[in-house]
């Protein structure tokens, strides 16, 4: 039996932007995780403790792929995704019969908590499947085949990808946003194993280091958000926001660097800037992204001085507060139960990525 586990993520730079061509953002992957189970068998089946069982009779995965629900749409995506890389493969292995479980940690009592299980489950599946049938693989290669597979389906493919980068690199990454319309011109008559191994146009993806001594502490509103809706309402604005897109740009470079040389103050800084820029640009937009929760926790920042932020689309799910180790004994914890925030024990995960075992 092969065993996987991915990790989640949480977004500390970047939002909203990051879902247009060449924009930066920096993205954490933390140490929750999605497990994966895979082992030879007579028919293929996958289990998953979100939405049950999925059996495929015949061994032939193109053609008799019927949802049972919309839900499995992303592991149907998947396997079509796996199946047409493995064909243009030269000397391509023979697809192996499997049982596949696959078992979230990146949900409370089966409710979202904005850890980026689309992303972590789309990775977990296709590296699954590519170790059983020992194809060998990049980190790279991998976060272009889950982004290929999830561009497949509407509900995920104007996202940034910034999940699946996380899951497939773990660590802290720097990541641009790939061309999306270059990348979906050429699925249509390129052949998957090539397109895994050229440069796409605007990607760049890479882990960097992060100070050991800054710890990260995350609190939880205990409502997920819908990122979905939020994305739908910013495509149908007709125009970009330039001003948004380039002020954001800067300040992810100076955090980037404010992280790489260090440099506690302007990290405080600079978080705080782009936090104001978020909040400026969802309220221009009218974009559901402060609640009650997230404001209580923006004010615990202030009062204990701390670098931090709302991670991701907000309207619910996490805000990020980092700390300097040694910490001084702060109630800030205390301070967040008292306001309905949950504090989710996370560290960054380390940056080799999956890891596997057998
Ligand atoms: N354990 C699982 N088994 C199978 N599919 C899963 C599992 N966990 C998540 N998924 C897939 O991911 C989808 C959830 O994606 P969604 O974007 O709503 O949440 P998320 O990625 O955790 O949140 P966020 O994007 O805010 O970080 C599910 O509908 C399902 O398709
Ligand atoms: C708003 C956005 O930039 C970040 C969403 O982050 P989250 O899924 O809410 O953690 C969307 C995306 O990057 O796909």
């Amino acid at each position: 039996m092969l065993k996987l586990q991915v990790p989640g993520k949480l977004f500390l730079a970047g939002e909203f932007a990051a879902t247009y061509t060449n924009q930066p953002s920096i993205i954490m992957a933390i140490d929750r995780y999605i497990e994966f189970k895979i082992t030879a068998a007579e028919t293929i089946e996958i289990n998953s403790d979100l939405l049950g069982t999925y059996q495929i009779s015949n061994n032939k995965l193109q053609p008799i792929l019927k949802a049972q629900n919309d839900d499995w749409s992303l592991i149907q995506a998947g396997l079509q995704t796996f199946e047409q890389f493995r064909r243009d493969l030269p000397n391509a292995p023979e697809l192996k019969p499997f049982h596949l479980s696959i078992e979230s940690h990146l949900n409370l009592n089966q409710r979202k908590i904005g850890l980026g299980s689309s992303g972590a489950t789309m990775v977990g599946l296709i590296a699954s499947l590519l170790q059983f049938h020992q194809i060998s693989f990049s980190k790279i290669m991998l976060f272009k085949l889950a982004t290929i597979a999830l561009l497949k389906i509407p509900k995920f493919s104007n996202g940034s990808m910034g999940d699946v980068a996380a899951a497939s690199f773990g660590g802290v990454v720097y990541y641009h946003k790939f061309d999306r319309t270059w990348v979906q011109k050429m699925l249509q008559n390129d052949h998957l194993a090539n397109l895994v191994q050229i440069p796409w146009p605007h990607l760049v993806l890479k882990n960097m280091p992060f100070p050991t001594t800054w710890q990260l502490l995350v609190g939880w509103t205990q409502s997920p958000a819908d990122t979905q809706s939020s994305l739908d309402t910013m495509q149908r604005q007709k125009q970009l926001d330039q001003h948004f897109l380039q002020a954001s740009s800067d300040l992810v470079w100076a955090i980037q660097k404010a992280i790489s040389q260090k440099n506690w103050s302007d990290f405080r800084l600079k978080l705080s800037e782009i936090q104001l820029l978020l909040i400026k640009y969802t309220n221009a937009q009218h974009l559901p992204y402060q609640t009650p929760a997230l404001t209580a926790f923006l004010n615990s920042l202030e009062h204990f001085n701390l670098p931090g932020k709302i991670s991701g689309a907000g309207n619910g799910d996490n805000g990020i507060a980092f700390q300097l180790l040694p910490a001084p004994n702060l109630d800030l914890l205390a301070t967040w139960r008292n306001q309905g925030i949950q504090p989710l024990p996370l560290k960054i995960a380390p940056a080799k990525g999956i890891s596997y075992g057998i």
